[in-house]
């Protein structure tokens, strides 16, 4: 039986199992992520992040035409073992392991280019941990209706893209949020053709010029989780857009396992959203896999 070396990690509280393979030997069948991520059977976990060489990733070959200094890709699956495009708070995550493991380096002032399947993203230090430049995001059409247990009627839902798929539902109160149970899968029709990460929110009001959310998710491939990244932001661009004219362009979104902060700025390619917050290393250890 092959053993190999973990750490596991967290950005508030959506938590990782982080396997270095700088030389891309190691071919991880769904099975053995959904194995490794299993929180009885195994370490436990959202996700898994794979650290790998972009040169030695078939996937790395376009991050590295995109931006020859994406040295490191991050190999992102679900708990379920299925592969998703991008994942806002593994990449903190990630960035967290380069650095503290010396496998990189972020001077201050400088950007850290990570490969993903939705290009490569720029992580920078920030007041809370890091920040992480999702890249430009786009509204999906399809107007779906999402049924979830504990919300009676169908609500509308709006789908955004930020690298994955999201559809982002707005609830009426604290006690919507509150009651829905999500440990039955919610049902969005029609279904975009990738699946979706689905956003339950509740806005807040705006304080100080930051628009205030509470938010609860149901990603694809896992379940519930305490957070969500990129889900966050899908949260944060649904919310402005029905908010209207005059709706900020910085939002704080409360998640069950902590703050994170979003920002929408302008560049010559278009709109780009960015996600900040905090990333922690808690264990390393070996594991046998199955
Ligand atoms: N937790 C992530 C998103 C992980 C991927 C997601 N489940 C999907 O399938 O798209 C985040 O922090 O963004």
């Amino acid at each position: 039986m092959t053993e190999i070396q973990f750490t596991k990690g967290h950005g508030t509280g959506n938590d990782f199992v982080i396997v270095a393979d700088p030389d891309g030997e190691l071919d991880l069948t769904d099975d053995q992520v959904a194995a490794l991520c299993d929180r009885r059977f195994g370490i436990g976990g959202d996700g898994l992040l794979r650290v790998v060489r972009s040169a030695r990733l078939p996937e790395g070959a376009a991050a590295l035409a995109e931006e020859p200094g994406a040295e490191w890709f991050m190999d992102y699956r679900n708990a379920d073992g299925s592969k998703a495009e991008m994942c806002g708070n593994g990449t903190r995550v990630f960035a967290r392991y380069l650095l503290d493991t010396g496998l990189s380096e972020l001077p201050a002032g400088s950007a850290l280019p990570i490969g993903t399947r939705a290009g490569v993203k720029d992580v920078t230090r920030s007041e809370t941990g890091f920040q992480v430049d999702l890249g430009r995001w786009r509204a999906d059409a399809g107007d779906p209706l999402v049924r979830a247990k504990g919300l009676g009627v169908a609500r509308p839902g709006l789908g955004i893209d930020v690298g994955n798929p999201h559809v982002v539902v707005a609830l009426a109160s604290e006690e919507e949020l509150e009651t829905l149970d999500l440990t039955v899968q919610p049902i969005v029709d029609p279904l975009p053709p990738h699946g979706a990460n689905v956003e339950f929110v509740v806005p807040q009001g705006v304080k100080d010029g930051i628009g205030r959310i509470r938010m609860r998710v149901f990603e694809r491939g896992v379940g519930e989780t305490l957070s969500c990244g990129t889900g966050t932001a899908a949260a944060a661009l649904a919310v402005r857009d029905w908010a209207g004219a005059g709706a900020p362009d910085f939002w704080r979104v409360e998640v069950p396992g902590g703050t994170l902060g979003v920002r929408m700025f302008p560049t010559e390619e278009g709109e780009h959203v960015a996600l900040s917050g905090p990333a922690t290393l808690v264990f390393s250890g070996a594991v046998a896999l199955a």
